[in-house]
């Protein structure tokens, strides 16, 4: 049974003189364990989708299911990771990393055990004290990285989640996400606007076309050895018979979304 799967899904939006298609008939899954990407043009639907998995928005057409279930409400079985910054500003990092546990009334001494086995895992076991404030932006991400997998979620929901660092920083970051979801098997709907990301860190890549009414346009399955470096493996041809295969399919979307951009200029 899929983790999540997304059955003709149409997410539409009231804007000034009508309603619009964001995304039309998407239909694709994800299985118990796997790591699949969804790329596509600026625009096209990604983070609607993926917001609509986290149940924070209710599809105007059919249904999103988490292991065979209906989603309604919160889907209380993922967790997310933007690309916004998500730590509390007023909390250290040790307490950033616990707050789901500590509003879930763990006992104090567990979720302080647990939050500093996440913050080694994450490498960051030297700065349990720190506030966001004094840490680096690549810091910040990982403890926002532990705040998600405390909870232990089945599936994990990543929209642009490193975007924002320096490419050393943000391989880094994949490597590490890499080495836990080898270790912990979550599905993952992973979003990126960057198709060598998506490639060298996937089991899958969905590509979407352009928007309006954004769907699947392709499947492709990534075959690539694991485990992975995200910066080595970019260098091998199988890499680049990938990115050749997605890019042909992804390019003429791009172009297209390019366009409708300059003509509402
Ligand atoms: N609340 C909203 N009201 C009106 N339109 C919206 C709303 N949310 C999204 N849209 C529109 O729906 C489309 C899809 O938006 P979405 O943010 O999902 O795209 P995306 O693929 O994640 O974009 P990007 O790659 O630029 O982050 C866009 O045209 C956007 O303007």
């Amino acid at each position: 049974m899929p983790a999540l799967e997304f059955k003709n899904v149409s997410c539409r939006f009231p804007v000034p003189g009508g309603i619009y298609t964001a995304t039309e008939n998407v239909s694709f899954s994800i299985g118990d364990g796997e790591f699949v990407s969804v790329v596509g043009p600026t625009g096209c639907g990604k983070s609607t989708i993926l917001n609509a998995a986290a149940g924070l928005l209710k599809p105007a057409d059919g249904e999103v299911l988490v292991y065979g279930k209906p989603l309604q409400g919160l889907n209380r079985r993922a967790g997310y990771m933007f690309q916004a910054e998500s730590l509390m500003p007023w909390a250290t990092a040790l307490e950033n990393v616990t707050m789901s546990l500590t509003f879930r009334g763990e006992d104090p001494k567990h979720a302080r055990e647990l939050g500093m086995s996440w913050l080694a895992r994450v490498g960051l076991e030297k700065f349990p004290d720190r506030y966001p404030h004094e840490l680096s932006g690549g810091m910040r991400k990982r403890v926002a990285m532990a705040q998600t997998l405390i909870a232990d979620p089945d599936i994990l929901l990543m929209d642009e989640s490193f975007s924002a660092l320096d490419i050393q920083t943000r391989q880094l970051m994949e490597d590490e996400l890499l080495a836990i979801w080898q270790e912990k098997k979550k599905a993952v709907l992973f979003i990126t606007h960057d198709l060598d990301e998506a490639i060298a860190m996937s089991d899958r890549v969905v590509v979407f076309s352009a928007g309006p009414a954004s769907h699947p346009i392709g499947d492709f399955p990534i075959t690539l050895d694991r485990p992975r470096n995200v910066a080595e493996i970019r260098m091998t041809p199988a890499f680049n018979e990938c990115h050749a295969a997605i890019w042909n399919v992804l390019r003429d979307e791009v172009l297209k979304s390019y366009q409708q951009h300059r003509a509402a200029i």
